[in-house]
Protein backbone atom coordinates (compact mmCIF):
# COMPACT_ATOMS: atom_id res chain seq x y z
CA UNK A 1 0.00 0.00 0.00
CA UNK A 2 1.08 3.60 -0.45
CA UNK A 3 1.29 3.72 3.26
CA UNK A 4 4.09 0.85 3.37
CA UNK A 5 5.88 2.56 0.68
CA UNK A 6 6.34 5.81 2.25
CA UNK A 7 7.20 3.87 5.96
CA UNK A 8 9.99 2.32 3.94
CA UNK A 9 11.05 5.33 2.57
CA UNK A 10 11.10 7.30 5.39
CA UNK A 11 12.92 4.37 7.28
CA UNK A 12 15.23 4.08 4.61
CA UNK A 13 16.24 8.02 4.50
CA UNK A 14 16.55 7.30 8.29
CA UNK A 15 19.12 4.53 7.88
CA UNK A 16 20.57 6.49 5.03
CA UNK A 17 21.28 9.50 7.23
CA UNK A 18 22.98 7.91 10.62
CA UNK A 19 25.25 6.12 8.12
CA UNK A 20 26.01 9.77 6.91
CA UNK A 21 25.68 11.32 10.66
CA UNK A 22 28.68 8.47 11.30
CA UNK A 23 30.38 9.93 7.92
CA UNK A 24 30.72 13.17 9.57
CA UNK A 25 31.45 12.11 12.60
CA UNK A 26 34.66 10.47 11.52
CA UNK A 27 35.81 13.62 9.70
CA UNK A 28 35.39 15.78 13.22
CA UNK A 29 37.37 12.88 15.16
CA UNK A 30 40.53 13.58 11.61
CA UNK A 31 40.48 17.19 12.62
CA UNK A 32 41.12 16.69 16.52
CA UNK A 33 44.90 17.36 17.45
CA UNK A 34 46.51 14.61 19.16
CA UNK A 35 47.38 15.36 22.72
CA UNK A 36 51.08 15.59 23.17
CA UNK A 37 54.02 16.49 25.68
CA UNK A 38 55.96 18.51 23.00
CA UNK A 39 53.25 21.43 22.35
CA UNK A 40 53.59 24.44 24.31
CA UNK A 41 50.61 26.24 25.93
CA UNK A 42 48.40 28.12 23.40
CA UNK A 43 48.84 25.83 20.65
CA UNK A 44 45.60 23.66 21.45
CA UNK A 45 43.64 27.07 20.62
CA UNK A 46 43.60 30.89 22.57
CA UNK A 47 39.66 31.74 22.17
CA UNK A 48 38.16 35.17 22.52
CA UNK A 49 34.84 35.46 23.62
CA UNK A 50 33.03 39.25 22.71
CA UNK A 51 30.15 39.70 24.98
CA UNK A 52 28.58 40.20 28.06
CA UNK A 53 26.98 43.46 29.42
CA UNK A 54 25.20 44.67 32.36
CA UNK A 55 22.16 42.42 31.79
CA UNK A 56 23.74 39.12 30.53
CA UNK A 57 27.23 37.43 32.03
CA UNK A 58 26.03 34.19 31.73
CA UNK A 59 26.04 33.60 28.38
CA UNK A 60 30.09 34.82 27.71
CA UNK A 61 30.72 32.76 30.57
CA UNK A 62 28.80 29.35 29.07
CA UNK A 63 31.20 30.23 25.67
CA UNK A 64 33.83 31.06 27.25
CA UNK A 65 34.42 27.97 29.95
CA UNK A 66 33.08 25.67 27.10
CA UNK A 67 36.19 26.43 24.56
CA UNK A 68 37.99 25.76 27.40
CA UNK A 69 36.49 22.52 28.32
CA UNK A 70 36.41 21.18 24.55
CA UNK A 71 40.27 21.74 24.56
CA UNK A 72 41.54 25.38 24.21
CA UNK A 73 44.47 25.98 26.10
CA UNK A 74 43.36 30.01 26.45
CA UNK A 75 39.96 31.72 26.51
CA UNK A 76 39.42 35.39 26.81
CA UNK A 77 36.41 37.38 27.32
CA UNK A 78 35.86 40.94 26.05
CA UNK A 79 32.92 42.28 28.00
CA UNK A 80 31.70 45.38 29.17
CA UNK A 81 32.57 46.74 32.11
CA UNK A 82 29.87 46.35 34.56
CA UNK A 83 29.79 42.61 33.33
CA UNK A 84 33.49 42.08 34.14
CA UNK A 85 34.23 41.45 37.58
CA UNK A 86 31.05 39.17 37.72
CA UNK A 87 32.41 36.92 35.10
CA UNK A 88 35.59 36.67 37.17
CA UNK A 89 34.14 35.64 40.05
CA UNK A 90 32.39 32.79 38.16
CA UNK A 91 35.64 31.06 36.90
CA UNK A 92 38.95 31.85 38.14
CA UNK A 93 40.13 30.14 34.26
CA UNK A 94 39.26 32.82 32.27
CA UNK A 95 40.97 36.21 31.22
CA UNK A 96 38.86 38.80 31.45
CA UNK A 97 38.66 41.96 29.76
CA UNK A 98 36.71 45.05 30.39
CA UNK A 99 36.78 46.90 27.24
CA UNK A 100 33.50 46.83 25.09
CA UNK A 101 32.25 50.09 26.65
CA UNK A 102 35.46 51.98 26.31
CA UNK A 103 35.97 54.66 23.45
CA UNK A 104 39.16 52.43 23.02
CA UNK A 105 37.23 49.32 22.61
CA UNK A 106 38.43 48.66 19.13
CA UNK A 107 42.08 49.27 19.82
CA UNK A 108 42.18 47.31 23.38
CA UNK A 109 40.50 44.12 21.51
CA UNK A 110 42.92 44.45 18.08
CA UNK A 111 45.91 44.62 20.57
CA UNK A 112 45.31 41.09 21.36
CA UNK A 113 44.10 39.68 17.66
CA UNK A 114 47.42 38.60 17.00
CA UNK A 115 47.54 36.31 19.77
CA UNK A 116 44.24 34.12 19.05
CA UNK A 117 43.10 31.62 16.99
CA UNK A 118 39.45 32.86 16.87
CA UNK A 119 36.78 34.78 18.02
CA UNK A 120 32.84 34.29 19.11
CA UNK A 121 30.91 37.28 18.96
CA UNK A 122 27.85 37.86 20.36
CA UNK A 123 26.92 35.70 23.84
CA UNK A 124 25.43 38.10 26.34
CA UNK A 125 26.23 40.97 23.74
CA UNK A 126 22.75 42.54 24.23
CA UNK A 127 21.74 45.82 21.97
CA UNK A 128 23.35 48.69 22.98
CA UNK A 129 24.36 50.96 20.48
CA UNK A 130 27.83 52.07 22.35
CA UNK A 131 28.88 48.10 22.20
CA UNK A 132 26.74 47.07 18.53
CA UNK A 133 29.27 49.83 17.35
CA UNK A 134 32.59 48.70 18.85
CA UNK A 135 31.86 45.08 17.96
CA UNK A 136 31.43 45.77 14.16
CA UNK A 137 35.06 47.52 14.47
CA UNK A 138 35.52 44.25 16.39
CA UNK A 139 34.56 42.24 13.28
CA UNK A 140 36.08 44.51 10.33
CA UNK A 141 39.51 44.33 12.41
CA UNK A 142 39.28 40.13 12.69
CA UNK A 143 38.61 40.02 8.61
CA UNK A 144 41.22 42.29 7.89
CA UNK A 145 43.39 39.44 10.01
CA UNK A 146 41.47 36.56 8.57
CA UNK A 147 40.76 35.80 11.79
CA UNK A 148 37.58 32.93 12.09
CA UNK A 149 34.73 34.25 13.65
CA UNK A 150 31.70 32.35 15.04
CA UNK A 151 28.60 34.71 15.40
CA UNK A 152 26.08 33.99 17.30
CA UNK A 153 22.97 35.93 19.29
CA UNK A 154 23.30 39.63 19.66
CA UNK A 155 26.12 39.47 17.41
CA UNK A 156 23.45 37.95 14.16
CA UNK A 157 21.34 40.99 15.24
CA UNK A 158 24.09 42.97 14.32
CA UNK A 159 24.44 41.27 11.08
CA UNK A 160 20.99 41.33 10.59
CA UNK A 161 21.60 45.16 10.67
CA UNK A 162 24.28 45.19 8.28
CA UNK A 163 24.53 42.18 6.28
CA UNK A 164 27.80 43.51 4.57
CA UNK A 165 29.42 43.27 7.60
CA UNK A 166 29.82 39.12 6.72
CA UNK A 167 28.70 38.79 3.24
CA UNK A 168 31.60 36.68 1.73
CA UNK A 169 33.83 36.47 5.13
CA UNK A 170 34.84 32.97 3.82
CA UNK A 171 36.15 32.39 7.66
CA UNK A 172 32.24 33.37 9.34
CA UNK A 173 30.29 30.84 10.91
CA UNK A 174 27.04 32.18 11.73
CA UNK A 175 24.31 29.82 14.21
CA UNK A 176 20.91 31.22 14.54
CA UNK A 177 18.81 29.55 16.73
CA UNK A 178 14.75 30.08 15.31
CA UNK A 179 14.15 34.02 16.19
CA UNK A 180 17.61 34.75 15.13
CA UNK A 181 17.06 32.60 11.64
CA UNK A 182 13.90 34.36 10.55
CA UNK A 183 15.33 37.74 11.70
CA UNK A 184 18.40 37.42 9.43
CA UNK A 185 16.61 35.42 6.50
CA UNK A 186 13.97 38.52 6.50
CA UNK A 187 17.11 40.88 6.53
CA UNK A 188 19.03 39.23 3.70
CA UNK A 189 16.35 37.47 1.56
CA UNK A 190 13.93 39.92 1.88
CA UNK A 191 10.86 37.72 2.49
CA UNK A 192 9.64 34.96 5.03
CA UNK A 193 10.82 31.93 5.38
CA UNK A 194 9.40 28.61 4.15
CA UNK A 195 8.98 26.89 7.06
CA UNK A 196 8.20 23.83 4.68
CA UNK A 197 11.75 23.78 3.47
CA UNK A 198 14.45 24.57 6.17
CA UNK A 199 17.10 22.95 3.78
CA UNK A 200 16.50 25.29 1.04
CA UNK A 201 16.07 28.33 3.75
CA UNK A 202 19.31 27.67 5.05
CA UNK A 203 21.03 26.78 1.74
CA UNK A 204 19.87 30.02 0.17
CA UNK A 205 20.77 32.21 3.34
CA UNK A 206 24.19 30.61 3.41
CA UNK A 207 24.42 31.62 -0.76
CA UNK A 208 22.88 35.25 -0.45
CA UNK A 209 25.57 35.95 2.39
CA UNK A 210 28.78 34.52 -0.05
CA UNK A 211 28.70 31.05 1.22
CA UNK A 212 29.20 32.01 4.96
CA UNK A 213 28.53 29.20 6.74
CA UNK A 214 25.16 28.93 8.87
CA UNK A 215 23.73 26.61 11.11
CA UNK A 216 20.03 26.44 12.08
CA UNK A 217 19.77 25.60 15.77
CA UNK A 218 16.44 23.40 16.65
CA UNK A 219 15.11 20.18 16.80
CA UNK A 220 17.51 19.62 14.13
CA UNK A 221 20.27 20.98 13.53
CA UNK A 222 20.39 22.33 9.52
CA UNK A 223 24.16 23.25 8.63
CA UNK A 224 24.88 25.10 4.97
CA UNK A 225 28.18 26.61 3.31
CA UNK A 226 26.07 27.31 0.08
CA UNK A 227 26.70 23.95 -1.33
CA UNK A 228 26.57 21.29 0.93
CA UNK A 229 23.93 20.45 3.45
CA UNK A 230 24.04 18.45 6.70
CA UNK A 231 21.67 17.68 8.79
CA UNK A 232 22.94 16.68 12.55
CA UNK A 233 20.08 14.93 14.45
CA UNK A 234 22.34 13.78 17.32
CA UNK A 235 20.09 12.53 20.30
CA UNK A 236 19.52 14.99 23.13
CA UNK A 237 16.71 15.87 24.74
CA UNK A 238 13.43 17.54 25.64
CA UNK A 239 15.08 19.98 27.96
CA UNK A 240 15.23 23.69 26.58
CA UNK A 241 17.14 25.56 29.48
CA UNK A 242 18.87 28.58 28.25
CA UNK A 243 22.99 28.82 27.37
CA UNK A 244 22.96 25.78 25.59
CA UNK A 245 23.38 28.03 22.05
CA UNK A 246 26.15 29.66 24.18
CA UNK A 247 27.95 26.21 25.06
CA UNK A 248 27.69 25.72 21.08
CA UNK A 249 28.76 28.65 20.03
CA UNK A 250 31.87 28.63 22.30
CA UNK A 251 32.95 24.78 21.31
CA UNK A 252 32.62 26.08 17.74
CA UNK A 253 35.54 28.56 18.24
CA UNK A 254 37.70 25.65 19.36
CA UNK A 255 36.54 23.08 16.66
CA UNK A 256 36.49 25.98 13.89
CA UNK A 257 40.44 26.77 14.79
CA UNK A 258 41.03 23.05 14.52
CA UNK A 259 39.72 22.35 11.37
CA UNK A 260 41.41 25.39 9.23
CA UNK A 261 44.30 24.18 11.10
CA UNK A 262 43.47 20.12 9.55
CA UNK A 263 42.83 21.81 6.22
CA UNK A 264 40.79 20.14 3.56
CA UNK A 265 42.80 16.59 3.28
CA UNK A 266 41.92 15.91 6.78
CA UNK A 267 38.05 16.60 6.20
CA UNK A 268 37.98 14.51 3.12
CA UNK A 269 37.41 17.73 0.34
CA UNK A 270 34.28 18.74 2.73
CA UNK A 271 34.55 22.31 4.36
CA UNK A 272 36.63 22.37 7.47
CA UNK A 273 34.32 24.91 8.62
CA UNK A 274 30.82 22.75 8.03
CA UNK A 275 32.69 20.09 9.62
CA UNK A 276 33.87 21.88 12.83
CA UNK A 277 29.85 23.15 12.76
CA UNK A 278 28.68 19.70 12.86
CA UNK A 279 30.88 18.36 15.73
CA UNK A 280 29.76 21.62 17.50
CA UNK A 281 26.21 20.73 17.42
CA UNK A 282 26.63 16.82 18.05
CA UNK A 283 28.74 17.90 21.29
CA UNK A 284 25.83 20.01 22.66
CA UNK A 285 23.11 17.78 21.90
CA UNK A 286 25.03 14.68 23.43
CA UNK A 287 26.09 17.06 26.55
CA UNK A 288 22.03 17.67 26.77
CA UNK A 289 21.33 13.89 26.73
CA UNK A 290 23.89 12.96 29.09
CA UNK A 291 22.79 15.08 32.05
CA UNK A 292 18.91 15.00 31.19
CA UNK A 293 19.49 11.24 32.18
CA UNK A 294 21.13 12.64 35.10
CA UNK A 295 18.83 15.85 36.07
CA UNK A 296 15.90 15.13 34.29
CA UNK A 297 13.89 18.66 34.25
CA UNK A 298 15.97 20.46 36.71
CA UNK A 299 19.14 19.95 33.95
CA UNK A 300 20.81 23.34 33.52
CA UNK A 301 23.66 24.41 30.97
CA UNK A 302 26.02 24.02 33.72
CA UNK A 303 25.41 20.70 34.21
CA UNK A 304 25.81 19.85 30.69
CA UNK A 305 29.30 21.89 30.41
CA UNK A 306 30.06 19.18 33.20
CA UNK A 307 29.20 16.40 30.43
CA UNK A 308 31.43 17.94 28.13
CA UNK A 309 34.66 15.56 28.83
CA UNK A 310 32.63 12.29 28.44
CA UNK A 311 29.97 13.50 25.91
CA UNK A 312 33.83 14.49 24.20
CA UNK A 313 35.10 11.20 24.35
CA UNK A 314 31.81 9.00 23.62
CA UNK A 315 31.90 10.87 20.21
CA UNK A 316 35.32 11.73 18.97
CA UNK A 317 37.72 9.21 20.74
CA UNK A 318 36.01 5.88 20.11
N1 LIG B 1 22.35 33.07 31.23
C1 LIG B 1 22.49 34.03 30.30
O1 LIG B 1 23.13 35.04 30.52
C2 LIG B 1 21.89 33.82 28.97
C3 LIG B 1 21.81 34.90 28.11
N2 LIG B 1 21.40 34.77 26.84
C4 LIG B 1 21.52 35.97 26.00
O2 LIG B 1 20.30 36.63 25.92
C5 LIG B 1 20.33 37.52 24.82
C6 LIG B 1 19.05 37.35 24.00
O3 LIG B 1 19.03 36.07 23.39
P1 LIG B 1 17.72 35.26 23.06
O4 LIG B 1 18.06 33.93 22.56
O5 LIG B 1 16.82 35.32 24.25
O6 LIG B 1 17.22 36.10 21.82
P2 LIG B 1 15.91 36.86 21.34
O7 LIG B 1 16.12 37.26 19.95
O8 LIG B 1 15.56 37.91 22.32
O9 LIG B 1 14.80 35.75 21.31
C7 LIG B 1 14.12 35.37 22.42
C8 LIG B 1 12.64 35.13 22.07
O10 LIG B 1 12.51 34.42 20.84
C9 LIG B 1 11.36 33.61 20.88
N3 LIG B 1 11.72 32.26 20.48
C10 LIG B 1 12.85 31.58 20.79
N4 LIG B 1 12.87 30.37 20.25
C11 LIG B 1 11.74 30.26 19.53
C12 LIG B 1 11.20 29.24 18.73
N5 LIG B 1 11.84 28.06 18.54
N6 LIG B 1 10.03 29.46 18.13
C13 LIG B 1 9.38 30.65 18.31
N7 LIG B 1 9.87 31.66 19.07
C14 LIG B 1 11.01 31.46 19.67
C15 LIG B 1 10.85 33.67 22.28
O11 LIG B 1 9.78 34.58 22.25
P3 LIG B 1 8.39 34.37 23.06
O12 LIG B 1 8.15 32.92 23.26
O13 LIG B 1 8.64 35.10 24.35
O14 LIG B 1 7.40 35.04 22.19
C16 LIG B 1 12.01 34.22 23.04
O15 LIG B 1 11.60 34.95 24.19
C17 LIG B 1 21.58 37.14 24.03
O16 LIG B 1 22.61 38.05 24.35
C18 LIG B 1 21.90 35.79 24.56
O17 LIG B 1 23.24 35.43 24.40
C19 LIG B 1 21.06 33.48 26.26
O18 LIG B 1 22.24 33.03 25.63
C20 LIG B 1 20.57 32.50 27.32
C21 LIG B 1 21.46 32.46 28.55
N1 LIG C 1 13.74 20.91 19.78
C1 LIG C 1 15.01 20.55 20.02
N2 LIG C 1 15.35 19.25 20.22
C2 LIG C 1 16.61 18.88 20.46
N3 LIG C 1 17.64 19.74 20.50
C3 LIG C 1 17.38 21.05 20.30
C4 LIG C 1 16.05 21.52 20.04
N4 LIG C 1 16.11 22.86 19.89
C5 LIG C 1 17.40 23.21 20.05
N5 LIG C 1 18.16 22.13 20.29
C6 LIG C 1 19.61 22.10 20.54
O1 LIG C 1 19.93 23.00 21.58
C7 LIG C 1 21.12 23.70 21.31
C8 LIG C 1 20.88 25.18 21.41
O2 LIG C 1 19.89 25.56 20.47
P1 LIG C 1 18.85 26.70 20.80
O3 LIG C 1 17.95 26.84 19.65
O4 LIG C 1 18.27 26.49 22.16
O5 LIG C 1 19.86 27.94 20.87
P2 LIG C 1 19.70 29.34 21.56
O6 LIG C 1 18.27 29.77 21.57
O7 LIG C 1 20.66 30.25 20.91
O8 LIG C 1 20.21 29.03 23.06
P3 LIG C 1 20.66 30.08 24.17
O9 LIG C 1 19.65 29.96 25.26
O10 LIG C 1 22.00 29.65 24.60
O11 LIG C 1 20.67 31.43 23.54
C9 LIG C 1 21.57 23.25 19.93
O12 LIG C 1 22.59 22.29 20.08
C10 LIG C 1 20.36 22.58 19.32
O13 LIG C 1 20.75 21.47 18.55
MG1 LIG D 1 21.47 32.00 21.76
Amino acid sequence: SALRILERAFSLRKVHSIKDMENTLQLVRNIIPPLSSTKHKGQDGRIGVVGGCQEYTGAPYFAAISALKVGADLSHVFCASAAAPVIKAYSPELIVHPVLDSPSAVDEVEKWLPRLHALVVGPGLGRDDVLLRNVQGILEASKARDIPVVIDADGLWLVAQQPALIQGYQKAVLTPNHMEFSRLYDAVLRGPVDSDDRHGSVLRLSQALGNVTVVQKGERDILSNGQQVLVCSQEGSSRRCGGQGDLLSGSLGVLVHWALLAGPEKTNGSSPLLVAAFGACSLTRQCNHQAFQKHGRSTTTSDMIAEVGAAFRKLFET
